[in-house]
């Protein structure tokens, strides 16, 4: 199977690069206390507008598809037009799983995009460099995420006792836009699908084809909305930057 995907990518030049988004953003937000968090407000605009916007501003992303609960395609359709972006080709409803999500929106990609780079909704606070490196590297390999390395100590435990603690040196933990090579992550959302796998993540997905996924440097800013504390945190973050 690795065989089949060891296309010429590194011959590729950024400049070169046609690359879709997909935008997962159908989940169900259990963590949130009840609060819907793509379209709660972050600074002066919804988490998603933050979202959409760094990646409409990036020069190698030629579309984005965006994938919502099927009650938010009106809403999110709007808040495209009240926000101006241009890039956005489809919005398509979310599935059961992360996992279904992302492959309805894989789906709505136009032929002409060689990379897809699958972004988080949740995760408003995306720079342009952690997007670039990805997207660079990606075109180089066929498949790439950033990470940061965990600063806590990680233990595994069972029934609330610790069994063992990690080697932390060998731990990251990995973030949002996954970038791919089209038919790669087509092929392996199918057949992870099909397996009737769980995964939280979409390298998951091609490591299970035993494809190797090359990590680029992320940004700890770059989290993921998943409880009410992380709001606050992106919001003290935002200012932060506004002062930098
Ligand atoms: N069926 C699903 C589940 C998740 N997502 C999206 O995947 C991203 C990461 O998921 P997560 O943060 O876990 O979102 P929720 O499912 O909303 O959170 P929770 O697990 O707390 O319910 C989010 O942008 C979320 O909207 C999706 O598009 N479709
Ligand atoms: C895809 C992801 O954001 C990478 O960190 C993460 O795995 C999503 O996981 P969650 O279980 O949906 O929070």
């Amino acid at each position: 199977m690795a065989g089949l995907f060891s296309r010429l990518f590194h011959k590729k030049k950024p400049q070169e690069i046609l690359c879709a988004a997909v935008v997962p953003a159908a989940g169900s937000f259990t963590r949130m206390a009840g609060r819907d968090k793509i379209l709660s407000p972050l600074g002066e605009q919804p988490v998603l507008a933050h979202t959409l916007r760094a990646l409409e501003l990036c020069p190698y992303i030629t579309e984005i598809v965006i994938v919502p609960r099927r009650e938010l395609i009106v809403p999110i359709g709007q808040l495209c037009r009240d926000y101006g972006f241009q890039k956005i080709t489809k919005v398509v409803p979310g599935g059961e799983s992360r996992t279904h999500s992302v492959l309805n929106g894989v789906r709505e990609v136009s032929g002409q995009a060689e990379l897809i780079a699958i972004h988080d909704g949740a995760r408003p606070l995306l720079s342009q460099e952690v997007l670039e490196r990805a997207i660079a590297r990606a075109a180089q390999c066929g498949a790439a995420a950033p990470a940061v390395p965990v600063k806590d100590t990680i233990k595994r435990a069972r029934d609330g006792v610790v069994e063992a603690t990690l080697n932390r040196s060998e731990l990251f933990a990995i973030q949002t836009p996954q970038v791919f090579q089209g038919d790669l992550i087509r092929t392996a959302l199918i057949k992870a699908l099909e397996e009737g796998a769980e995964l939280t993540d979409d390298c998951s997905a091609v490591e299970r084809l035993g494809i190797g996924v090359a990590l680029t440097q992320g940004d700890y800013r770059n989290l993921k909305i998943t409880t009410p504390e992380d709001l606050a945190v992106a919001e003290a973050l935002l200012g932060w930057e506004d002062e930098a």
